[in-house]
């Protein structure tokens, strides 16, 4: 087990109160695993993620973040920064916003990992070299400027320094969204690579079928809940709650011809969540307990769903 959360609460100060917009999650990364945290916008994702290395402005109520053995939540600014970066590294949607315009591919790649460790110029630049190869970027890109590159070049140069450092887990928040359909097949191509280079994931995306098709893991948050965890797989082929099925219904499936049914509503305002379960008033199965009371964290076959569906 590489990164163990247990009861993860984030707190915000919006303008209309507190909000919660990370509700008791718990959830465990293995090495090598690539999960995706799936769900509507404003349901959390970002800030799940984020809290792990405090980049979230929000502020952890409550909650325990192992890593690597290390109680993340315990650490001070200096030893968080050590972190970041070298063990733990971030990949976000636009790759422009990481770069520097002014400077070459491969200088900007050597520095980065000079930076951080002891050895030439020579062996920097080979492994530079190295990191080109896994990222499918031709070796003489590295006298680019960032501008003389697509998109998705740009992408994989970040994945590759992302990764320059020998991380141990990689977050990457919607790191596809601004590439087209077949570039992103390329870069989830990739992340399948690197875990098998033993690199953890966590992606954050908003395409539930590349996550079922590419990901070991499922996590679908809900208004800052985590309504199902489970294997890629076992959620795909049996969605236990019923926010995971109305995902699954409002995309179109590559391989079934079946109707496309958009979810009903939009998620709710955090300020001010609905009673009961935060998901009840767009739920087609919503029973009479689901508005008065919260819903447990049940586990069922090896999967955790929060729903009155489950257990007693
Ligand atoms: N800095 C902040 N201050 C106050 N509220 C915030 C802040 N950042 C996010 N929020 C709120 O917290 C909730 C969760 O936001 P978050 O960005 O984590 O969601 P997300 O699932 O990543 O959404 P998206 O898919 O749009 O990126 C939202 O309601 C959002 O408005
Ligand atoms: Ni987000």
């Amino acid at each position: 087990m590489l990164l163990q959360i247990e009861d993860l609460t984030v707190e915000y100060q919006s303008e209309r109160g507190k909000i919660l917009a990370v509700d008791g999650v718990s959830l465990s990364v293995n090495s090598g695993n690539l999960l995706s945290v799936v769900g509507e916008s404003g349901c959390g994702k970002s800030t799940l993620a984020y809290s792990i290395i405090r980049l979230s402005p929000g502020k952890v109520k409550k909650g325990k973040i192992i890593f690597n053995g290390k109680d993340l939540l315990s650490l001070n600014k200096k030893e968080i920064r050590q972190l970041r970066g070298k063990d733990i590294s971030m990949v976000f949607q636009d790759p422009m916003t990481s770069l520097d315009p002014l400077e070459k591919i491969g200088t900007q790649m050597v520095e980065t990992i000079l930076a951080h460790e002891k050895i030439s110029k020579t062996e920097a630049l080979n492994r530079v070299q190295e990191l080109l190869n896994i990222v499918g970027i031709p070796e003489d890109r590295i006298n680019s400027y960032p501008h003389q590159l697509s998109g998705g070049q740009r992408q994989r140069i970040i994945i590759a320094m992302a990764i320059s450092l020998n991380p141990k887990l990689l977050i990457a928040d919607e790191p596809t969204t601004a590439l087209d359909v077949i570039v992103q097949d390329k870069i989830l191509e990739i992340f399948k690579e690197l875990t098998s280079r033993n690199i953890s994931i966590i992606l954050i995306t908003h395409d539930l079928p590349l996550a079922v098709e590419r990901s070991d893991f499922i996590a679908v948050m809900y208004a800052g809940w985590l309504m199902e965890f489970g294997r890629a797989k076992d959620v795909a082929a049996s969605p236990l709650h019923p926010y995971t099925q109305g995902l699954i219904d409002s995309v179109p499936d590559l391989w079934v011809d079946r109707k496309i049914k958009p979810l009903k509503g939009f998620p709710p305002d955090l300020a001010n969540p609905p009673s009961g379960c935060r998901f009840h008033p767009r739920c087609p199965k919503a029973m009479e307990i689901c508005s008065r009371k919260i819903p447990p964290n049940v586990e069922v076959n090896n999967r955790m769903v929060r729903c009155f569906l489950y257990g007693n």
